[in-house]
């Protein structure tokens, strides 16, 4: 066999500088020697190539690779530096746990391939919420000797679960008994990210886990503090009957509000939201509050302002209002009492004429005309109010929601409406058509039904509330009976609309004609 030409363009230059004054001949030759040896080796390196292309099966050559890959991944990371971080269940003394363990070992529980594990330890415990309920939580955890991979922004990062001591003897708290551990280890090279980045990323998430998992409770005030409760309303965006696109930008509104830590600390704002919530009662107000909290799993704080005598008890409430919460006032129209009644020391104003109470009646149609009003706060004003929530409370929290609620949105104080007060306002209206059909699916899993068409046309001719739709939907549990008495309900408002009109129309013909009569005689 031949030998390949040299060709390379560096051949005559090396040969040149290794071409002595005396005895060269004999160094050329070796020179001219190695480099022939070099090219046949080249060369039949080349073929065995081109032989194994042709007589090894693809498959065969795939392993080769992957074999060749871990070779090199196995014994390469034997030259590069390894650091690990090591997350003691309990620290030194034995006595306080270490919360980085319980957050590393929830975030380590959702990088577990449980099918890549030949041992994994399954957990479940029981917590006790404050109300005296329980609640279980099951986690998968890796058994000592267990590991797995996690990548993150494309740095591998190795955890291993550990268990070291376990001897007789009793260290100091430590009752001789084995300590569990977790160990994250990454190349040297990275230690920046574990520690700045990764390791804040495994906190956070295991927080948002925590988050998901634990049960909300609504808050109430009572004196100077809160009360809670748990919270098990069942409002979701999905149960929500309201407009798609009007739903879809309060969902979006608040995503945009949650991944803005960042942007609120740059340009110098509280990181906190308010939403204004106004319609008719029984439009779905505070089924739309309970749907935010639940999206959110924060927990909800109902102030009753009418229970607040002082200023100060209003900014004790506040301050003790934790970050991830929701504050909610409910008929903000209603909370403040006017000058004259305060000065008459009344609760009650006379001339109330709000057509919500504290709850909601749906079949209430006259829900304009005057009522007896709930109690109203006295001693506290709403710009003092607002300018707490702007003020001292913003700089003492963050990631909070604030939701007021109104029948009336047009006797709302100024200082309200004012731009940058309540950043969204939510119109809460009548049952429409897409209202209506989330609320045949809630209800009966129908997306379509033949009294659909009746009903469409009657939703359009009369204001009915979700609210009253509900109750007519609830009266049976079989979809043909309740959308027939849904329908019949809707032709009667349609029919008592219809003759209020031509009453209305009658009378003012009447008048018409009285008052020409007058003029005649
Ligand atoms: N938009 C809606 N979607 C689903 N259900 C609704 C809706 N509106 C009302 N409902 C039903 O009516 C009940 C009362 O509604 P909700 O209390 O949310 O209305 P509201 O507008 O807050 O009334 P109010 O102004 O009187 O406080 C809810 O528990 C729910 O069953």
């Amino acid at each position: 066999m031949d030998h390949l030409p040299l060709t390379s363009p560096a051949a005559p230059a090396v040969a040149a500088s290794l071409l002595p004054s005396q005895g060269g001949g004999r160094v050329l030759d070796a020179y001219k020697t190695a480099l022939a040896t070099a090219a046949s080796a080249a060369a039949y390196a080349v073929m065995a190539r081109s032989m194994a292309r042709e007589l090894l099966p693809d498959e065969l050559r795939a392993a080769a690779r992957w074999c060749a890959v871990f070779a090199r991944a196995r014994f390469g990371r034997g030259e590069k530096e390894r650091h690990t971080i090591v997350i003691r269940h309990q620290f030194d003394t034995g006595y306080s746990e270490n919360h980085l363990f319980d957050a590393a070992r929830a975030y380590v529980a959702t990088r577990i391939d449980p099918r890549a594990m030949r041992r994994l330890c399954l957990a479940r415990s029981r917590t006790k919420e404050p109300d005296g309920s329980g609640r279980w939580n099951t986690l998968l955890c890796m058994e000592p000797g267990g590991s797995t991979v996690d990548v993150f922004g494309g740095v591998e990062f190795t955890w291993n679960c550990v268990e070291t001591g376990g001897d007789d003897k009793k260290g100091k708290g430590g009752g001789g008994r084995p300590r569990e551990s977790l160990e994250v280890s990454f190349d040297a090279e990275h230690t920046e990210t574990a520690l700045e980045r990764y390791i804040p990323f495994v906190m956070s998430t295991a927080e948002q886990l925590q988050l998901r998992d634990r049960a909300l409770r609504i808050f109430m005030n009572e004196g100077r503090s809160w009360h809670g409760i748990n919270h098990h309303h069942p409002a979701t965006f999905d149960t929500l009957a309201m407009d798609p696109v009007l739903k879809q930008s309060v969902v979006d509104d608040l995503d945009r509000f949650l991944k803005r830590r960042d942007y609120y600390r740059r340009i110098g704002k509280a990181w906190k939201r308010g939403y204004l919530l106004y319609g008719p009662p029984g439009t779905g107000k505070s089924s739309l509050v309970a749907a935010m909290a639940n999206y959110l799993r924060f927990n909800l704080y109902d102030l009753d302002l009418s229970e607040v005598r002082l200023n100060s008890a209003l900014q004790k409430l506040l301050i003790h209002m934790p970050n991830k919460s929701v504050l909610v006032i409910e008929d903000i129209d209603c909370c403040f009492d006017n000058a004259a009644a305060s000065r008459n020391g009344l609760d009650m104003d006379p001339n109330y004429s709000s057509g919500s109470g504290s709850g909601s009646d749906s079949s209430d149609e006259n829900w304009a005309q005057p009522r007896v009003a709930p109690p109203k706060a006295r001693g506290i004003t709403l710009s003092g109010l607002l300018n707490f929530i702007d003020g001292l409370w913003s700089t003492c929290g963050e990631e909070r929601i604030i939701v007021f609620t109104t029948n009336y949105k047009d006797r709302l104080d100024s200082a309200l409406l004012r731009p940058g007060r309540m950043d969204m306002h939510v119109y809460m209206g009548y049952c429409g058509w897409e209202a209506f059909k989330t609320l045949a699916r809630n209800y009966f899993l129908v997306d379509d039904h033949k009294m659909f068409p009746e009903i469409q046309e009657l939703l359009s001719a009369v204001e009915v509330t979700p609210a009253e739709v509900s109750e007519m939907l609830l009266r049976s549990e079989n979809g043909d009976v309740a959308l027939g008495i849904l329908a019949e309900f809707l032709r009667e408002k349609r029919r008592r609309g219809r003759k209020e009109t031509k009453e209305e129309k009658d009378a003012t013909e009447d008048k018409d004609e009285e008052e020409v009569a007058e003029k005649a005689a």
